[in-house]
This record gives C-alpha cells, structure tokens and sequence, in this order.
C-alpha cells in the first residue's frame, strides 16, 4: 500500500525537506535521476547505493556500539532520519534489535528521558493543562498522514516501574515500532501518543532537567474527561483507527477499555495483549505436558491490571470449554499484597472481587498472606507472575510446587529485567528440567543435563501486532472477544511440542511470520462478524494489500 502522505509529499517536496523527511528521505539511496528531480544534486556523494548497502553500513555503525542504551539511541536516531532504513536493517536483525528497541532497553531510556532527550519519532505530546490543544497536537503530529494506528500511554504503570510521566512516550514508539517490524504496518500510518497527566514521581518533579508537566498527577473526574476529550478528538481526525492503550495506572486501564470498547476499535495492551499471550503459552505448555485446561489450577502472583486480564482470558475459554461460570471461577486463586484474596479482604479492586476465595474453604485461612503458604496449601500447576517484586518465586516455593504436579507450568512476566519473579535457568535447575517456563524479557536457551530448554517470550509482543494488523487491514469497527479467541488459537498451536526442551510459544526470530498468520486468522474473524466497516471479501488478500515492506519506491 502506497501511503496518500507519500503521494502527496512527493509532488509538493524537494530539497533538503526531503532529506529531513524520515518518511520520504532515502540518503544515498536516491538515484541520480531522483536527486535531479528533487533539486537535491550535489546534496549527497556522488556514490548511489541499495538499501542493502546502506543497511550493511548503517549495521556496522550498530555493532562498533557496545552499551545496549547506546544502540538503542543509534537505532532512533536512524529511524529520525530514514525510516524505511531503520525497518529494513531491523527485518534482518528483528531477535537481535527486539530488545533495543522495545522490553528490556526501552526501559533504561524511559529512565534517562530528560538526559538523553532526541527528536522523538514524530509523538504527540498531550497536556492536561492544555486541553484546547489535543486536536492541534495531533493534528501537528500526523502532518497529513492517514492514521491507522494510535498507541497512547499516560506513563502512569510504565513495564512493572510505575509513574515516568512524559518519560513514558518512548513506550509508545517502541510498541509501534514493533508492530511494523513484525506484522508490517505502514510506519507512516501510526501515531505514538504522550498523555502528559503530571507526574507523581518525585524524582522527576525535583529533576531539573525533567520535560514534563512538572505537578502531580490530575485524577478522578478531570483525569476521564481529559480522556474522553483525547478519545472524541482522536476519532474526528482518524475515524478508521484502532486505538491501543498501554500502560496506564490499575485504578485506570480497566475503566477506560470498559467505557470505550463497545463503541469504537481499542485495545488495551496490558490487559488483553498480556491475557492473549498467556493463553497462548498455557495452550503451547499443554501441548507438551499433554494435559488439559480445565485440569489445571491457577496461581496468579499480582492481581493488577495484567494480572486480572490473564484471569479473566482464561476464565473465559474455561467456559468455552464447557465448563460454568461459577465451575471456571472454581480454578483461580488470585494472591497480591495482601495474600490470598479473600472476599472480605481490604482494598480489592472491581476486578479481582469476582474471584476471591470464602474463608471457609481453608483451615488455615489466617495464614494464607504469602506465596510460599497460598503454593503449599493449594497446589497449584499454574503460577503466574505479575507482580512486579522480583525474586519472589523462590527456589522453596517452587520446589514446593513441582512436588505435586509433573510438568509445573510457571510464567514470571514481571519486566524489565531487573523486576523478574526469577530467571528461567533456575526454574529449569530447580524443577530438573520439567518447568514449563515463558518470561516477560527474552531469555537465552538454558543447557541442563545434556538437553537445550528453550525458553518462550510471554511478552505481549508475541501476540498484539498481528492482532492490531489485522484489525486496521480489515477496517474493524469493534475487537470482539470472538476475535481474541481466534487469535490466542491462531497463535498456541505454532509450537514443536515433541521436541526435547521445545518453548511454550514459538521464538522471536519467527515473529513476522507468526504474526502474519494472527493477522489473518483476525481479519478472517472480523469479516465472519460482519465486523468490517470497507466491504472486503478475502481477509488473506486485505492483510497482504495492507501489509508494508521496508523498501525504497521507485522513482519516488
Ligand atoms: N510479559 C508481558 O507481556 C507483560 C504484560 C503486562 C505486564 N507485565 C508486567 O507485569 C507487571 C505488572 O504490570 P501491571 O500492569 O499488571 O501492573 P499493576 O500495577 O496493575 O499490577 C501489579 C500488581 O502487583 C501487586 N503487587 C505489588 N506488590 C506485591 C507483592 N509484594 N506481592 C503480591 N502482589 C504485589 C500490586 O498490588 C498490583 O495489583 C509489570 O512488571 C509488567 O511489566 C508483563
Ligand atoms: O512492554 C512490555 O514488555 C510488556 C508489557 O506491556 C508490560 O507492560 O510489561
Ligand atoms: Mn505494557
């Protein structure tokens, strides 16, 4: 697909407007004729070279790096001069870059915002004090571009790390960046989006050098209406978007996916992205252990915002599965700061009351306010965790659990890496090989007793680009649960389970074909709900028209 910015800019800009366009700017890649034609000759060396050249070169700039935060800063620096540069060199390395660009180096540079501070990859920057500027803001930042994508973030919950404030936009570049890199959407029909709400951070308020709204954050009822204002002006200017949330506060992410879903297409990253991946990976361990989901008993460590999306996704197929809803609720057992929770625990949030246990049903219900004592005395064969406290899935507690299941099946997702519950070589050690093991952050291969264990990213990567895709390709008005099942299946089916140490999900380095398949398996599902707003017969051949590839137009 030809973007319409594309077009338009290449009839009406010339000179150096070129070069600086990140969109248009090919550097030395523009021919000789192209350079005459834009009043650019005598502008670059005489030399002309293909993108593979250039990639080549731009790679070797990469690796002369040796800080991973100044990788990443070298990669954004190419992509705000050449995108479809930086996309082409990232489809070569995808494995290798993931982490630069997204989880866990996004998280150091969302840290050092202020100090490291670049041209930021055409973002929109929304202030709350300045609500009479949201349809200027992003009107500015799309310059023309037909947007088909927005991903906001108001930086409130950023990865497990809390409030970074303006910090947090870099979240939003990277998860679009992602999308391209993996499910190929057009990178000149996406919008990263900063909802600057303050900050309640008090490092950054006291940090001179801090770019944000430097006040607390605005909460309660001026908080939604700022949001609302976001959403209708959001929808004005790009009606045909999918709207993707990503990190907000848990008092937040819920509330705004409930007040919108049912009205426009949206997502929420955090609650349904991370639900999707974790069904998926529960699906791909199953495989391998060949046992059954409503067999299994479910331990959830952080009943936050992804923690009650996982339960609630597994919830819901437990009921696909035949089961009732009170028989499903039956397999859950949610444990955060306070312990197990129980229905007259303090401070529950609406999500988690549904799935509290009664008092009544333990001996030793007063005991139950830790992990170590909720495993030992519920056995469970699924421990999920979501609670951004690291090491807390200690060698003890899971030695305890393997005790009583054969293949215990255990996804610490907590990122970036400094918040993991536990690393996925002790769980392969403690366990002596039988853990079925995903993490959030990527993790190398782990070697015990002669067998290579493979390790699954359960990271919402996996999942959310080929679901995103293949809703803007096939013009969904709404994202159904219908469709989000559809997705999870495309996606739990892709593993080798027969192979010795075989991974819980398929690796990273398959993304883009994976993704692919999401895709398509979405846009099929949409099409089947009659949920397309163009009139489009073939869900295979809308993703292919839709699909973007990272090379240079000729002659444009
Ligand atoms: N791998 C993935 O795809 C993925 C996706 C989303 C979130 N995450 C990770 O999950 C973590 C949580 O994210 P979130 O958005 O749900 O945040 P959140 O703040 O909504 O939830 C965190 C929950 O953990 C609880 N918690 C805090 N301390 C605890 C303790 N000592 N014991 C038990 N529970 C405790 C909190 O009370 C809260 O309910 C983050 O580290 C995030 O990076 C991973
Ligand atoms: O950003 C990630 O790596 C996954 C997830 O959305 C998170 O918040 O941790
Ligand atoms: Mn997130």
């Amino acid at each position: 697909m030809i973007n319409k910015h594309l077009e338009d800019l290449n009839m009406t800009t010339t000179g150096y407007a070129v070069l600086r366009d990140p969109f248009l700017n090919k550097g030395t890649g523009f021919t000789l004729a192209e350079r005459q034609a834009l009043g650019i000759t005598g502008a670059l060396p005489s030399q002309v070279q293909t993108i593979d050249e250039q990639a080549a070169q731009a790679y070797q700039q990469f690796l002369s790096k040796t800080a991973p935060l100044e990788k990443r800063i070298f990669l954004m620096n190419l992509f705000n001069e050449n995108v479809t540069l930086f996309y082409h060199l990232m489809d070569e390395h995808v494995a290798e870059f993931m982490p630069i660009v997204y989880d866990p180096v996004v998280a150091d540079s969302i840290e050092q915002y202020n100090e490291i501070f670049m041209n930021p990859q055409n973002a929109a920057f929304l202030s709350v004090d300045r609500p009479e500027d949201i349809q200027a803001s992003l009107r500015n930042a799309a310059a023309g571009r037909d947007i088909k994508l927005v991903v906001v973030t108001d930086a409130e919950g950023i990865l497990g790390m809390g409030d970074w404030g303006v910090n947090g936009v870099d979240i939003a570049v990277g998860k679009l960046m992602v999308y391209t890199a993996a499910a190929g959407i057009d990178p000149a029909s996406v919008l990263p989006v900063s909802i600057d709400a303050g900050t309640n951070n008090q490092s950054l308020l006291d940090n001179p050098r801090y770019l944000g709204n430097k006040h607390a954050r605005i909460a309660g009822d001026d908080y939604l209406a700022f949001i609302d204002q976001f959403v209708k002006a959001e929808q004005t200017l790009f009606p045909e978007s999918l709207l993707h949330w990503e990190d907000f506060g848990r008092a937040n992410a819920q509330v705004i996916l409930d007040k919108y879903k049912d009205e426009i297409a949206t997502f929420n990253d955090d609650i349904q992205g991370t639900g999707m991946i974790v069904l998926a990976g529960v699906f791909g361990a199953l495989n391998i252990s060949k046992e059954k989901l409503v067999d299994q008993t479910f331990v959830t460590f952080g009943a936050g915002t992804a923690g009650m999306g996982i339960v609630n996704q597994i919830f819901t197929e437990l009921q696909r599965a035949g089961l009732s809803a009170e028989e499903a609720r039956q397999h859950f057992y949610l444990v955060d700061k306070q312990g197990l929770l129980f229905e007259d625990t303090p401070d529950l949030t609406a999500a988690q009351k549904p799935f509290t246990r009664q008092r009544s049903e333990f001996d030793n219900a007063a005991s139950l306010t830790s992990l170590a004592a909720v495993v030992k005395t519920i056995h469970p064969t699924v421990l999920i965790g979501t609670s951004t406290q690291p090491g807390t899935f200690t060698e003890e507690i899971v030695k305890e659990m393997a005790a009583h299941t054969p293949r215990p099946i255990i996804f610490p997702l907590s990122n970036p890496t400094k918040l993991a519950e536990t690393t996925a070589e002790n769980l392969i050690k403690w366990t002596d090989g039988k853990a079925l093991v995903s993490t959030g952050i990527p993790a190398a291969d782990v070697v015990y007793k002669g067998i290579t264990y493979k390790i699954g990213q359960g990271n919402n990567a996996l999942i959310y680009p080929g679901l995103g895709f293949g809703l803007v390709a096939s013009t969904a008005k709404l994202l159904t649960q219908e469709t989000i099942s559809a997705a999870i299946h495309a996606l739990g089916g892709l593993v080798d389970a027969d192979e010795p140490g075989a991974a819980v999900l398929p690796p990273v380095s398959n993304l883009t074909a994976f993704s692919q398949k999401i895709a398509e398996v979405t846009a099929q599902s949409v099409l089947d709900q009659g949920l397309n707003r163009e009139p489009i017969v073939d869900a295979k051949q809308a993703v292919k028209d839709a699909k973007w590839s990272a090379e240079y137009q000729v002659g444009k």
